[in-house]
């Protein structure tokens, strides 16, 4: 006999506490001081249902996973609970007013286009999340605008009519040298959530990397992929060992062609945006106690069971339980790269976590150019493979990072804006406009395939010249005037 909304909302409070997700009830009362994301957001939704706050946080076999199937109480007839009344915030009425007058798919001719639109049409939380750097964004602003320190020293009179930009990435050939990074939540975006990225990257024949924080399981992401399509995984390592050895083996069994360990984040950074974004119910319990606010926002919620104490005794360990390539996904400075290649790894991606994690690092691209010179003095240049990520915005980005000594790019953000605001047509476009920079600025570079790029083709004299300015993009005054409303400021 279905249980009725009536018997579930007895169960409203911290002595005990039932919630529905998609139409089934979980009595969670002794899981509420486990919760990653704090008791308060469980408490919010307790005796109602919780589904629409639950779908895009967490992968869909998590309670199976992680909820004692004593607590699993069955099954609701959905037609007895009460829906709740939410009246349309007068932000989310401009949200869906600005959705009907977005611009059409073709009106975005390059990644930053797909940004302006995304802020304009997505939840706020989402919008958030995904476009939130640490304290100042100094970092995240100076990712993109190292890529604008860069010159080119292009050739002339080099036959160019035919321009091959495929390359291979940890032994998989690809059609362009980036891969779709590890960006978490990929449902806060899009309800589908990272499965369309799966879809686009197969069909311009690119890899994706599959973050551990996912809203999609890992199982249905490998799922999704088709024929011989390649994916890595992106790991955030657990305090509990066992766990981490059991999601590796896992992910190798499934077909895994990559484990990227990310190593700049012991503790996920204070990303503000995020936080303002009123993810209050779930202050983590990371702060349970503490005395600063609980408004850690969805990063901090969600990463509790990251260990801080992960260092590079650890790599033998990994070593051992996995035969997949191992790469450091993170590192900054050319020191520790000289220790991955003594460590034997296969390869580092130079990265700040898209400016998420430690304001003031340095930008992938700014760490490349230290990096390389010093590994071709030692003729170490090949002995592991180098990705850069962080601001890649553009063909010409990626010209750069190759010329300067990357295998490839990650790039994160472009492809969630595009999924976000137009679905898999989106990315494809995003992933298509690349492609279609890519052949051009080839041939305005003189070169015909990406062999030919190398250090002679650039001028990196202005790189490591910081400027960091009063923020002036729009994300950076949104950081800093947070009570000026859109339509005040438009006045
Ligand atoms: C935008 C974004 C990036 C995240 C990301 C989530 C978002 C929304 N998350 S995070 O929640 O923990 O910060 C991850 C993550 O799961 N794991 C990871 O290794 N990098 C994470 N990154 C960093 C990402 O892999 C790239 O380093 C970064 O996105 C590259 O910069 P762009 O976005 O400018 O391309």
């Amino acid at each position: 006999m279905p249980l009725t909304g009536e018997e579930i909302a007895k169960h409203n409070s911290r002595e005990s506490c039932w919630v529905i997700v998609h139409g089934k009830a979980y009595d969670v009362t002794e899981f509420l001081p486990e919760h990653p994301g704090g008791p308060k957001i469980i408490l919010k939704y307790a005796g109602k249902d919780a589904t629409e706050e639950y779908e895009p946080i967490h992968p869909p076999d998590t309670l199976d996973k992680y909820l004692d199937k004593s607590k699993h109480l069955g099954v609701v007839d959905m037609k007895t609970v009460e829906k709740e009344e939410k009246e349309e915030s007068p932000e989310e009425i401009e949200r869906q007013q600005r959705i009907e007058r977005m611009p059409i798919l073709e009106q975005c001719y390059n990644l930053m286009d797909f940004e302006a639109v995304a802020r304009g049409v997505m939840k706020k939380t989402a919008w958030a999340y995904y476009s939130s750097g640490a304290d100042d964004e100094i970092t995240m602003r100076e990712n993109h605008t190292a890529f604008h320190k860069i010159w080119f020293r292009p050739r002339i009179l080099v036959d160019v009519e035919k321009v091959d930009f495929t390359t291979t990435m940890l032994g998989t050939k690809v059609d362009i040298p980036f891969y779709v990074t590890a960006t978490a939540l990929g449902k806060l975006g899009n309800p589908e959530g990272e499965v369309v990225l799966t879809r686009a990257a197969k069909k311009h024949n690119v890899v994706q990397m599959i973050p551990t924080l996912a809203s999609c399981s890992f199982d249905e992401i490998m799922d999704a992929a088709e024929g011989d399509q390649v994916q890595w995984m992106q790991l955030y390592v657990n305090k509990d060992r066992e766990i981490t050895k059991k999601i590796v083996q896992h992910a190798e069994k499934r077909g895994c062609k990559g484990l990227f360990i990310t190593v700049d984040a012991p503790q996920l950074g204070r990303r503000e945006k995020d936080m303002r974004s009123k993810f209050t119910d779930t202050g983590s319990n990371v702060q349970a106690g503490s005395t600063t606010d609980n408004s850690q926002g969805a990063a901090r919620a969600i990463s509790t069971f990251i260990d801080p104490g992960l260092s590079w005794k650890d790599i033998p360990w990994f070593q051992s339980i996995t035969k997949m390539p191992i790469i450091l996904k993170g590192v900054q400075r050319v020191e520790d790269v000289i220790r991955a290649i003594e460590s034997g790894v296969q390869g580092v991606v130079l990265s700040n976590h898209g400016g998420r994690q430690l304001d003031f690092a340095r930008s992938g691209i700014e760490v490349l150019a230290e990096v390389m010179p010093v590994l071709r003095e030692r003729g170490w240049e090949n002995r592991i493979e180098i990705f850069v990520d962080g601001g890649v915005r553009r063909a010409t980005d990626i010209i750069k990072a190759l010329c300067l000594g990357a295998k490839g790019v990650g790039i994160g953000r472009p492809f969630l804006y595009a999924m976000s605001a137009y679905g898999q047509p989106g990315v494809d476009r995003a992933m298509q406009l690349l492609k279609d920079e890519m052949e051009m600025n080839m041939r305005l570079i003189g070169c015909s395939n990406v062999d030919q790029l190398n250090p002679t083709l650039v001028d990196t004299r202005g790189l490591n010249m910081h400027t960091t300015s009063v923020p002036s993009d729009t994300l950076g005054m949104s950081v800093y005037d947070p009570l000026v409303s859109p339509k005040e400021k438009a006045k």
